[in-house]
């Protein structure tokens, strides 16, 4: 039984009652248990994992209370300003304080409970030019073990070396065994390396002169540097115009004065070129990077997040949940391309990096800077309303000029002699031309496959997913139909299933067909795809882009995901292929999104000493995102787009939140969306709250894998004065087991 001056902590157990719990410290753990530590403490019989929080709410008998079981580490891991975000998390977004936990406590960190060994490997002595040589002849694999241990610093795990050199278990037993190499079992081998084994293309920086735009943003962002505060600064920079060499610079000071960084890319895997720059320039300073992404073992995690907490890495560049990084002395936060909706979880807790990158700095007192070619319209929105500070580049880096834009009206090309055109006649001699100067090409298209979908002339028959709202679309690589949507295939039928007509045939296309026919068009060129189909295999991924920058290839076909960041200098052409793609989303972001994609893949053409074109295949010649998109007239745009959504009521003047219900019966499923919608309009007019409710109808993907969608659209001035009494009110509402509903607070995905 605790005494009275027992030491008593509150924490906030995991999967528990969603508020704090008061616990007393056994003496062996005094000490180990400061705010921010993470603790087993016993809860309804079972030990749980909690986090120890600040202050005690209200006066507690220490003799009715359990002690803490144990604690993970001996120092506080989660520091206050991350305790505050999580709390804020969830609130806004509608969250379990679960699931927030769970993703900025990544599972390793939760998980280790007592010290791991691990093995590592390091060179037992440094090979003769004999051994070598000898390696070399008749285990080159083994040989370049040997090459790459030598770089190193010292022992390296095991685990790590066979993944990244593709190595076997014997094999490294026999370099053991011939003596080149010694084991090491270390207990904690958290401190003995780092993950910077160069997996990114490193990539020579060479020293610039800033331009006197770049200079100017620079000073602006040093001065809140000095100012040491919280400020948003939105850097609106054509493509090319140096914005990242702002944001090393910015950060290269703050590391300089002994401050943390986090640098947000929508995805590490498509950023390697801004990671490798990073990487450079930090290593000459001796200065760790964690590079944070999807694909780390659960030991580098852990490794990682550890080395931050400790204060042992000051600086993580990695896709959103790096946002949640336990760094201390956090003076600033980067996030790149702050428009792509790739910061935008798709799981709860449905957050928005950007938007939490904007918070957390509130919360650290750091500077914030957002960059774009093509901000979005609620960051542009906040400039004036919030007074973020505002840098502008109009101009690239080195007077290179935008790209000249041609936009080709594809309802004439039809009549062209080469009927049914996937390319027009313009793009093809273009193509031709670049090839012949030995310059490249880059086309995109958004819609992987060959042909979008199978249809039969005679009786109608498309072929649709049988468990999705969808059409299949056809795989020439592997003549497979197959579901975008929930990944189901079929072999297709040789004539229309339901008629037997032979005319059943594919139309549209993809980047496969694209593929095929720019092959005919430039015979000899060496040409490549680059989609999601291709992405699976990442070293692939690697290899093309790479082939590409050494002048291997000529021409890139592949998806949008291209147009994030690439700098290729010899690129002197870019082709939209369809255009129309996104402008035909069920999105009231579409126009925004057609506008962001064409400038930011126009962008990728002309970054080198030679001119770049734009070549835009449309239908829709004189819809307004393609038109201000060809005069790179992003004011206009922004005019004309902001009124039509103060009219609509959309964002940036409300904020969204969509509700959506799903279920295998879709009677029940719209029924459930009827009564709670009836319910929560009548109970919001009398808490007095002002909210416009739409819906609910059948969302645009109304089957995804044989469930029913319907949904709920709420239309809010703010969300943190609204949204908790519709989490509450949806706590009373009876609701059928078989019917999930989820809420989504500033959706990005809307159908
Ligand atoms: N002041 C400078 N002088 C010369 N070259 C520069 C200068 N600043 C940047 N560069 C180079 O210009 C190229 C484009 O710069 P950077 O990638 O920073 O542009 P960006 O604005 O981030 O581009 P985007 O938004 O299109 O990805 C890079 O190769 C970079 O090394
Ligand atoms: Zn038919
Ligand atoms: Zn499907």
């Amino acid at each position: 039984m605790p005494e009275a001056s027992a030491h008593i902590i509150e924490v906030l157990p995991i999967g528990g009652p969603e508020k704090p719990l008061a616990y007393a410290v056994p003496a062996r753990l005094k000490g180990c248990t400061a705010p921010g530590a993470l603790v087993r403490v016993p809860l309804l019989n079972r030990s749980r994992l909690g986090l120890v929080c600040e202050g005690l709410s209200e006066e507690i008998d220490p003799a009715r209370l359990k002690f803490v079981h144990d604690a993970l580490y001996d120092e506080p891991v989660v520091s206050p300003d991350l305790l505050k975000l999580a709390l804020w998390l969830s609130r806004y977004y509608a969250a379990s304080l679960e699931s927030v936990l769970e993703t900025i406590v990544p599972a390793p960190v939760r998980a280790i409970m007592a010290p791991r060994t691990t093995r590592l490997l390091a060179l037992a002595h440094t090979p003769t030019p004999e051994e070598m040589d000898a390696l070399v002849r008749r285990a080159p694999r083994q040989a370049d073990l040997v090459r790459f241990l030598e770089q190193q610093q010292g022992p390296v795990p095991r685990s790590l070396l066979m993944s990244r050199l593709k190595l076997s278990s014997p094999s490294c037993d026999a370099l053991v065994k011939k003596g080149l190499l010694k084991e090491v079992v270390q207990e904690d081998a958290r401190e003995v390396y780092t993950d910077d084994l160069g997996e990114e293309e490193a990539l020579p920086t060479k020293e610039v002169t800033l331009t006197e735009e770049q200079a100017a943003a620079l000073a602006d962002i040093e001065l809140s540097l000095d100012a040491n505060e919280f400020r948003p600064h939105l850097i609106h920079g054509v493509t090319g115009s140096g914005k990242t060499e702002i944001y090393l610079r910015a950060l290269e000071r703050v590391v300089d004065e002994g401050g943390s960084v986090i640098f947000l890319v929508p995805e590490v895997a498509l950023t390697p070129q801004t990671v490798g720059r990073l990487r450079s320039r930090l290593s000459k300073r001796g200065e760790r990077v964690v590079v944070w992404h999807s694909h780390l073992s659960a030991g580098e995690r852990a490794d990682g997040w550890m080395a931050m907490a400790r204060g042992e890495a000051r600086v993580v560049v990695g896709a959103r949940s790096a946002i949640f990084a336990p760094l201390k002395n956090l003076k600033l936060i980067i996030v790149d391309e702050e428009h792509e909706p790739a910061y935008k979880q798709a799981e709860s807790p449905r957050y928005h990096g950007r938007d939490v990158a904007v918070y957390r700095s509130m919360l650290c007192g750091a500077v914030c800077l957002l960059g774009s070619a093509t901000p979005a319209l609620e960051s542009l929105y906040n400039v004036e309303t919030k007074s973020y500070r505002l840098n502008r580049l109009s101009k690239r880096v080195d007077d290179r000029q935008l790209p000249s834009v041609h936009i080709v009206d594809m309802k004439r090309e039809r009549l062209s002699p080469q009927g049914a055109a996937t390319i027009s006649s313009i793009l093809a001699d273009k193509l031709l031309e670049r090839f012949e100067k030995q310059e490249q090409s880059i086309l995109f298209l958004n819609r992987r496959g060959y042909s979008t979908r199978m249809i039969c002339p005679d009786c109608s028959y498309v072929a649709e997913c049988p468990h999705c709202s969808v059409t299949l679309t056809y795989h020439r690589t592997d003549n497979r139909l197959k579901c975008h949507i929930c990944g189901y295939q079929e072999r297709p039928t040789k004539g229309c299933p339901k008629c037997g007509s032979a005319k059943y045939r594919g139309i549209g296309f993809g980047t496969q067909r694209i593929e095929e026919t720019v092959q005919k068009i430039v015979p000899r060129a060496r040409i490549m795809r680059l989609d999601t189909d291709t992405m699976s295999k990442k070293h692939l991924f690697r290899k093309i882009l790479s082939d590409f920058r050494t002048g291997k290839l000529d021409i890139l076909v592949g998806t949008q995901m291209l147009a994030k960041g690439l700098d290729f200098p010899n690129v002197t052409l870019v082709g939209m292929v369809d255009a129309d793609i996104a402008l035909h989303v069920p999105d009231f972001r579409a126009a925004e999104r057609t506008f962001q994609l064409l400038v930011q893949v126009a962008g990728r053409a002309g970054r080198g000493d030679k001119a770049g074109e734009v070549v835009v295949q449309t239908f829709m010649p004189h819809s307004p995102p393609i038109q201000y998109a060809r005069r790179a007239d992003f004011e206009g745009f922004l005019q004309e787009e902001l009124e039509q959504r103060r009219e609509f009521h959309y964002p940036p003047f409300r904020h969204l939140v969509r509700h959506l219900f799903r279920g295998r019966n879709p009677e029940k499923v719209a029924f459930f969306a009827e009564q709670w919608s009836r319910q929560l309009e009548e109970r919001l007019e009398k808490l007095g709250h002002n909210v416009e409710i739409r819906g609910p109808v059948a969302a645009p993907l109304e089957k995804i894998k044989d469930t029913y969608r319907f949904h709920l659209w709420y239309f809010v001035g703010n969300v943190s004065r609204i949204l908790p009494d519709i989490v509450a009110l949806r706590k009373d509402f009876p609701m059928d087991e078989d019917v999930v509903d989820v809420l989504d607070v500033d959706p990005v995905d809307l159908v």
